[in-house]
């Protein structure tokens, strides 16, 4: 999927990646032209004084950005920026391009890489220098289209997640400590992964308030020729999505891929017999791949001679594919062929006159499994606490913690202080959209405060 570069934190993305990238942006990018959004390209370079300009959103992130100062062996006069994201790249245009009410809705997306010269340890997928993904930055004249529209697309990324990945998210909001600080509100999409106990942020989807408008000077005329604020929303996706579905579905043999995101679907295999007559098993071979293909399905032949079939069934199993199909004399005989799941390792004959048909099940049968395995694990993971003690204990045995919380963020803070280790400080993740029911009289587990709602905390990535 990847090859290593020779600067630390980048990598080389290669095409079992790149056409996984390619599946999900192909889904996202058709579902937001659906709500109006219009493709846009800005410029990787943003100048310090613009950056700079939205002082609470920038400061906390400056050690990541990276600077451009040289050009050849003379120094530029002011050093540029990378493009860490692009809201001030953007919002200076949004001023001038939006001046009536007539001129909103305005809802701009660009598919693009960023670069944040981060320090803690580089992970392929997971956290890279640079990296790609889609940033949306949306502009309406009321709260409320704002309010809907945050919603809509993190129902998007929850579809990214668990219809194309099969990766259970949870939906909810961010603490005021844990949001975009530019903003007014952070929703997103939290994955777990329970073999490290540690949980990932998925997406984002943030409201940010008119904050962004007052500092750009992003206003409109309304029907009354009054001039008011506008309000904005900015969401983001990366390719970390596809790291998550690595770590959530891998097991012993390699990657297990589920098929809405598998470049290849089915890999069709001849199984060679001494005298058999390799001739006819490859054209059913062959026939077999251009009939699944003719389906919609992202099948292929591994026809390779210099490899033993057994050979290619380890390959094969090691990059993920969902179904291998064998065709050997038998097979060729009882005019049916040998399918075998990636996910759970069953084996069964279906006639050729099938094919199509039961791929088709199999397919939607391991998408369906992959995602309702990794729910049940992600659940068996999820405890409620009510005490420290307890929270402590789940802390220690990774779990993902529900636990009741007075809301403070002196709090939040403390509970930081308090978990420090090598293992990372436990924080907040989200606070669940379903919020299960809060005894009236339940404290909140580190304050003994009276709790307002149930949050989940843990260790992250
Ligand atoms: O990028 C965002 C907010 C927003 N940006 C646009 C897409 C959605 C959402 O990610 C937050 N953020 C994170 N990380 C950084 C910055 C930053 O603004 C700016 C400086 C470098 C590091
Ligand atoms: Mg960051």
């Amino acid at each position: 999927m990847i090859e290593y570069y020779d600067i630390s934190g980048c990598y080389i993305l290669r095409p079992w990646a790149m056409e996984i990238w390619e599946l999900l942006k192909e889904f996202f990018d058709a579902e937001i032209k659906k709500l109006k959004l219009k493709p846009y390209y800005f410029p990787l370079f943003v100048t310090e004084n613009v950056l700079q300009k939205e002082k609470d959103h920038i400061e906390g992130f400056a050690p990541e950005v990276a600077w451009v100062t040289k050009s050849g062996k003379s120094d530029l006069e002011a050093p540029i920026a990378i493009r860490p994201t692009s809201e001030t790249v953007m919002y200076p245009y949004f001023s001038k391009w939006i001046r009536s009410h007539r001129d909103l809705p305005l809802k701009c997306n660009q598919w693009c890489n960023v670069v944040r010269w981060e320090f803690s340890n580089p992970t392929p997928f997971i956290r890279s220098r640079e990296f790609l993904w889609q940033e949306g930055h949306t502009v309406f004249a009321t709260k409320e289209e704002a309010d809907e529209e945050v919603l809509q697309i993190l129902e998007l990324y929850r579809r990214i997640y668990e219809e194309f990945l099969a990766v259970p998210v949870s939906k909810g909001r961010k603490s005021e400590m844990e949001k975009f600080a530019g903003g007014l509100y952070t929703t997103s999409v939290e994955a777990f992964i329970p073999n490290t106990g540690r949980g990932i942020q998925g997406a984002t989807s943030h409201c940010l308030g008119q904050n962004f408008a007052k500092m750009f000077d992003i206003t409109f005329e309304n029907e009354k020729g009054e001039r008011s604020m506008v309000w904005q929303n900015s969401w983001a996706y990366t390719t970390r999505s596809i790291g998550v579905m690595i770590m959530t579905h891998g097991d012993d043999k390699g990657l297990v891929l589920p098929p809405k995101v598998a470049p290849i679907q089915v890999i069709v295999i001849p199984v060679p017999f001494k005298d058999a007559d390799t001739t006819a098993i490859k054209g059913a071979c062959e026939s077999a791949v251009y009939t699944l293909n003719e389906a919609g399905i992202r099948a292929d032949l591994d026809a390779r001679e210099n490899y033993s079939p057994g050979w290619k069934y380890s390959q094969w199993e090691m990059k993920g594919v969902p179904l291998r199909i064998e065709i050997g004399p038998k097979d060729l005989a009882n005019k049916q062929v040998r399918i075998v799941r990636r996910d759970n390792g069953t084996k069964v004959d279906i006639p050729s006159t099938d094919l199509v048909e039961q791929v088709r099940v199999l397919l939607d049968g391991i998408q369906a499994n992959l995602l309702e395995t990794a729910k049940a694990k992600r659940d068996a993971c999820i405890v409620s606490i009510s005490t420290w003690d307890e929270f402590i204990a789940a802390l220690n045995d990774k779990k993902l913690i529900l636990a009741p919380w007075c809301d403070e963020e002196e709090v939040e803070k403390d509970v930081k202080a308090r978990t420090k280790g090598e293992l990372g400080a436990a924080k907040t993740l989200c606070t669940p959209f379903d919020q299960p029911d809060l005894p009236s009289g339940t404290v909140c587990f580190a304050s003994g405060k009276p709790a307002q709602k149930w949050s989940f905390w843990g260790r992250s990535y």
